[in-house]
């Protein structure tokens, strides 16, 4: 494994894609306030290293300056330095840890989030069935016409988030390459930055459709 120093010209091309779609995602009023986080896994070294936001920045306004190298699955900071990197990036490496993504996207989503304070519990990760929506199709699942969206509790230590994450991933290998967090927000990944924004899209238009009224039998809590 190489120094990161010898991929500085990935790492900034890594960040200029991301800063890239992280102005996109903010104009969508989606990482309202500092929210949301990006990165991307670096393909050097059978991908050792990540590149993620640095925490705290407008995400309105990120450059490729903007952004911190880490281990991609230990999270360890490759690059020291006066930035600090994403709060969640537990949350990142725990989806490489368990995934093939190469691209994780985290957003404050209006709608992902509405459904996520419905279905989210005091205690423990429940699931948001997901069933019959044509937009199903965008998350390149084994079933396209259903999945089981997992809702986790917005711990205030992240790395417990994190660890519930991993755990869920390792146990489900059907489930889909997003996940909900109570009263907080969505996060998605892919292949690529593109990828992981194409499945946050049609999961945040899903939300919409729940939030105004559109029901499967599944959630459908009417008596029959
Ligand atoms: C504006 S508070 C949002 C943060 O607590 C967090 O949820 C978030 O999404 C961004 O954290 P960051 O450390 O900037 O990557
Ligand atoms: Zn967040």
């Amino acid at each position: 494994m190489t120094s990161i120093q010898e991929h500085h010209r990935e790492v900034t091309a890594a960040g200029s894609s991301i800063a890239a779609f992280s102005r996109d995602l903010y104009a969508r009023g989606w990482m309202p306030g500092t929210s949301g986080n990006l990165s991307v896994r670096l393909p050097a070294d059978d991908g050792y290293a990540a590149v993620i936001t640095a925490s705290g920045m407008d995400k309105g306004s990120l450059t490729a300056d903007d952004m911190v190298a880490v281990h991609a699955t230990t999270g360890e900071v490759l690059t020291p330095g006066r930035l600090k990197a994403s709060a969640e990036t537990s949350i990142h490496t725990a989806v490489y840890g368990a995934t093939d993504a190469r691209a994780v996207i985290h957003v404050h989503a209006p709608y992902a989030t509405v459904m996520a304070c419905r279905i989210g519990e005091r205690d423990g990760t429940v699931t948001l069935p997901l069933e019959r929506f044509e937009l199903l199709k965008g998350l390149g699942l084994d079933d396209p016409a259903r999945t089981e969206l997992p809702v986790f509790r917005n711990w205030p230590d992240v790395r417990m988030i994190a660890d519930e994450v991993a755990d869920h991933l390792a146990a489900r290998g059907d489930a889909p390459p997003a996940l909900l967090i109570d009263h907080h927000g969505i996060t998605t990944w892919g292949k690529d930055l593109a990828q992981a924004r194409n499945r946050l899209e049609c999961l945040e238009a899903i939300c919409q459709l729940l939030t105004l009224g559109a029901r499967d039998h599944r959630t459908d809590t009417k008596e029959t």
